[in-house]
């Protein structure tokens, strides 16, 4: 599903934020990205949907190699991808309901399938009672619930999320959590990179630590380790 080969990015010549990256990462696993602020988590994490292309090495998505993709080919990349990010990306001032069915919109799903899939995802994440809210009267949980709806529009076979509990506190993030491995339990390949140790701790997944741009820890089940 995943794999990259001798990854490095530079985003100038003095900043290597990720160096020799190698890992390969199957259909179906849930994995934690690690490691301390600026470690290169998010470099690493916007590779996979090609929003940052490496420097050398090559990264091959969902069968892709996003190196190497041209700019045409790269909607259908991300429309097997959902990512979902800490600060939800949704439209405030708009109904949890127009935020999901927009990203169907855009991919130019039919009227009808809006119709039946939109009520469908919202009572998938828990949100059914908030359909007709005004997304900027929802709470944080609330928010990232409806964030992950809009991820799954497309059914994705990857679901990517960069600290999408970093706004919440810690009883909502155990309940995104949650969701997350529900999702996972389902088929999904779920990648989420955190500095929530708790959460890594408690969910015992395999933990992928990144530090100053390296890969130095690649654990099957897994813990948040050594303090940053
Ligand atoms: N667009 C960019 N231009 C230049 N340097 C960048 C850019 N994006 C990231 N960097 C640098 O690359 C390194 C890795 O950054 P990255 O955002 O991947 O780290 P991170 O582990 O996600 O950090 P955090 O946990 O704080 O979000 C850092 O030194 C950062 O300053």
């Amino acid at each position: 599903m995943i794999e990259m080969f001798g990854v490095s990015k530079y985003y100038d010549k003095n900043v290597e934020a990720l160096k020799d990256i190698n890992i390969k990462i199957d259909k179906g696993e849930f994995v934690f990205i690690v490691g301390p602020s600026g470690a290169g988590k998010s470099t690493f994490i916007k590779m996979l949907y090609r929003e940052v292309l490496p420097s050398t090495g090559r990264v091959v998505v969902n069968g892709w190699d996003v190196t190497k993709m041209k700019r045409r080919q790269i909607p259908r990349l991300r429309r097997s991808i959902g990512v979902v990010f800490q600060d939800y990306h949704l439209l405030p001032d708009r109904t949890v309901s127009e935020n999901v069915a927009f990203a169907m919109r855009v991919v130019e799903a039919a009227p009808r399938d809006i119709k039946t899939k939109v009520p469908k995802l919202l009572d998938m994440v828990g949100l059914s009672h908030r359909k007709d809210y005004i997304v900027s009267k929802l709470s944080g949980g609330e928010k990232q619930r409806a964030a992950i709806a809009r991820a799954l529009v497309n059914q994705p076979s990857l679901l990517i999320t960069d600290e999408p509990t970093g706004n919440l506190d810690p009883e909502t993030s155990q309940e995104i959590m949650e969701l997350l491995q529900k999702i996972n339990l389902q088929g999904t390949t779920v990648i989420m990179a955190t500095h929530d140790r708790e959460i890594v701790d408690r969910l015992k997944q395999r933990v992928v630590r990144i530090d100053d741009g390296q890969i130095v820890r690649d654990m099957v089940r897994g813990g948040y380790g050594y303090e940053v």
